[in-house]
């Protein structure tokens, strides 16, 4: 068994009943043994909870701000605004504004309780990206769908906050694969020159509170599922009991908010990377009850067109490969069209 299955399993024995809590201080320390502390804390969080927050992160807080207050305009704007930047204008790229229960995460709910506005990496932050935009079948680079002035007044400020915020969570994001690298014990530049230009969605969720109204089961937040890129950094809002994490025994555990921290979780193309030494935990959103609920994912996957091979640390003679090869790119396009079959379908 390899180091780190056996590692994998002795964790597993206590199964985890919190988030832990990572400070970054240390990640980009020049002395190794301080970068790899970090490492091997977020090594523990990988191979059991698959969820870690994380602490004196890049991201400055007046950026994060202002994107909650961006977001709280947008999903303000009356229906029609809204509809002109209707994902199923964005030619089948995942792009743009996603209404109530037109997402459904858990086939056996209706639909999740969330407006969503997803985009892309903007050939505005990185135009070198867009030389390769990707084949059809992968996720691709492309144009993001932008409210025009001409329908809001504030698109431009909108437009404006969502890129310094995804400019500054893509680095963060991109800061992290070392230590991702050490904690698989493989070498801190083994990720380098598979994120150069990672085709990670962002989105702002709003969940509306539902007040005094009846909550119906079949309508979560977000019905429970997994991520599907390699990792999420989420940044919660405090309205709190929304965001839960499922360990092994079944039980759901609370992942609430802590203020200036993002919550970061495994997502199933690392799972699949990693041959599943990294682990891709199900979470769900409960129904926001006493007020309105902001929230922005960043998925982070890795360049299109890296081919999801296992690293010799996570394949072992009594552990081989589990996964068929499959490019990044592919592989998150075929389970974005899955899950948003829903918002296709109400075209
Ligand atoms: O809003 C949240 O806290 C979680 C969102 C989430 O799990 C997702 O968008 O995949
Ligand atoms: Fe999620």
């Amino acid at each position: 068994m390899s180091d780190l299955a056996a590692l994998q399993e002795s964790l597993a024995q206590s199964d985890f009943d919190h988030i832990p809590l990572i400070d970054l201080t240390d990640a980009h320390s020049p002395e190794f043994e301080k970068r790899k502390a970090v490492a091997d804390k977020i090594r523990n969080a990988c191979l059991n909870a698959g969820f870690f927050y994380v602490k004196n992160h890049s991201v400055p807080l007046d950026t994060v701000d202002e994107t909650f207050r961006q977001s709280k305009e947008f999903f303000k704007l009356p229906a029609e605004v809204k509809k002109t930047v209707d994902i199923t204008k964005s030619g089948g790229n995942f792009r743009g504004y996603m209404g109530l229960l037109t997402e459904n995460n858990d086939p056996k709910n209706k639909g999740d309780m969330h407006e969503a506005f997803n985009m892309g990496l903007d050939p505005s932050i990185d135009p070198s990206s867009f030389e390769d935009a990707g084949k059809d079948g992968e996720i691709k680079h492309g144009e993001n769908l932008w409210p025009e002035k001409k329908d809001w007044q504030g698109a431009e400020e909108f437009k404006k906050a969502n890129l310094d915020y995804y400019s500054a969570v893509l680095g963060l994001g991109q800061s992290l694969f070392p230590l991702f690298a050490l904690a698989l014990n493989l070498p801190e530049t083994f990720f380098d020159d598979k994120i150069k230009h990672p085709a990670a969605i962002m989105r702002i969720l709003f969940y509306p509170g539902l007040g005094e109204r009846e909550v119906d089961e079949l309508t979560p937040g977000i019905g429970a599922h997994t991520d599907f890129e390699c990792f999420t950094i989420l940044r919660q809002d405090d309205v709190p009991a929304a965001l839960q994490v499922q360990n092994r025994k079944g039980q759901w555990i609370d992942a609430p908010y802590i203020p200036d921290t993002f919550v970061i979780n495994i997502g199933d193309q690392f799972a699949r990377w990693t041959n599943d030494i990294f682990v891709s935990t199900r979470h769900r959103v409960l129904p926001t009850l006493a007020r309105d609920r902001y929230s922005i994912p960043f998925f982070f996957g890795c360049d299109h067109d890296v081919p999801l091979i296992p690293p010799e640390t996570c394949i072992t003679p009594d552990r081989p490969a589990r996964y068929d090869i499959m490019t990044a790119g592919a592989y998150v396009h075929m389970r974005l069209s899955d899950i948003y079959s829903n918002a296709e379908k109400a075209v």
